[in-house]
């Protein structure tokens, strides 16, 4: 029996650290990666917490020695690829952690149980947000957005593409069958987020929910902005097409993560559709607030003017999909895009 309630001070005690290590490294993110202030604090409040559970009565029953668990690791412990993967390793680790301190907890004081739980919720919670933000920094940061057209090889395309360090893609395809655009979809996206790159659907919300996309771009003719979130979650990135101030202003209003500028050339991929010209760029520099890509008839050719009205990020379709060479397209794009915002850093927001 006096075994038996050691051995349950030793799980509380050894689950004790692993949630406040794995909270310390997720508030250093949160901290030094995101400056967010706010969840860096509500990861430190957390970790106050656990310490004022970690008593000298569950810390004394620490037998290092013999404890067997020490040595095993297991395979994926000793690589990390990303952040988000090294963010989701140590809130599964909390998560779990804290699940056993509930449940062990029980047996040791019966206030535990409750408080754990809370815990745990405040976790999910966390994991939620900061899943949203990765996401938006990673928007931020990316200057080519690159929209597909139905190419054969599309794959391919997408695949150089990213090889040259496209970190953004959305999928649009506006005549295949549901069933395709599904497989498509979810096959696009597994290759995206293979390089660390975000995966947008356009227009249908269903299939980006169902493929579990980062987000969605919708037109004017699309659904209202918070209920696709509704549909995708609080984290999902939404982006909304705008062709004048008007629409800009309602966008942002109505919460639009980023917005689409154009067309800035009249172009074949939306036939029909007038220029709105390099004046509504100039619009945007001096009033968008969030994250604005121009978009319509750029290429490496003209990307300089679009530059110079004052894009930082810009998003194109033939551009890239019809050239022969679709990384070196994407490395030319990237490399004025970026010399721009590095000169440039205040504007880049
Ligand atoms: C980044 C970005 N901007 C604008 C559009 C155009 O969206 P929409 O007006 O809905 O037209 P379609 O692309 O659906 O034909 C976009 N797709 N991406
Ligand atoms: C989808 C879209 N929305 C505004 S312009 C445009 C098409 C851009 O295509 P391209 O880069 O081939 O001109
Ligand atoms: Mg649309």
């Amino acid at each position: 029996m006096k075994g038996q309630k050691n051995a349950i001070k030793r799980i509380l005690d050894a689950n004790l650290d692993r949630a406040r290590e794995g909270l310390r490294i997720i508030e250093e993110w949160c901290r030094f990666g995101l400056d967010d202030r706010e969840l860096a604090l509500s990861c430190k409040e957390m970790r106050h917490e656990l310490a004022a559970w970690h008593s000298i009565d569950l810390k004394s029953s620490r037998d290092t020695p013999n404890d067997i668990g020490t040595e095993i690791t297991h395979e994926g412990e000793e690589t990390r690829e990303s952040i988000e993967g090294l963010l989701q390793a140590n809130l599964a680790r909390v998560q779990e952690a804290l699940r056993a301190i509930e449940e062990y907890g029980k047996l040791y004081d019966s206030r535990m149980g409750t408080a754990f739980k809370a815990l745990r919720y405040r976790v999910y919670s966390l994991e939620s947000t900061l899943s949203g933000r990765t996401l938006l920094q990673k928007l931020k940061d990316s200057p080519l957005y690159f929209v597909t057209s139905p190419e054969e090889n599309l794959e391919a395309i997408v695949e150089e593409a990213l090889r040259a360090g496209l970190s953004l893609v959305q999928y649009r395809d506006k005549t295949a069958d549901d069933t395709v655009r599904l497989e498509k979809a979810a096959r696009l996206r597994e290759l995206c987020h293979r390089y660390g790159a975000l995966f947008i659907l356009n227009d249908r919300v269903d299939i980006a929910s169902a493929v579990n996309a980062d987000g969605v771009h919708l037109g004017q003719q699309d659904i209202p902005i918070a209920l696709a979130r509704e549909f995708l979650g609080s984290g999902a990135i939404i982006g909304r097409s705008t062709t004048n101030p008007t629409e800009m202003e309602k966008a942002i209003q109505e919460g639009a993560d980023y917005v689409g500028v154009g067309p800035v050339y009249e172009t074949p991929t939306k036939p029909g559709k007038s220029a709105a010209g390099l004046e509504y760029v100039r619009y945007a520099l001096s009033n968008c607030p969030i994250p604005w890509f121009a978009i319509g008839g750029i290429d490496a050719g003209n990307v300089d003017e679009v530059i110079a009205a004052g894009a930082s990020r810009v998003a194109v379709v033939r551009a890239i999909s019809r050239s022969s060479e679709p990384g070196v397209v994407t490395g030319q794009l990237l490399d004025k895009l970026t010399s721009v915002r590095d000169k440039n850093l205040t504007i880049f927001r």
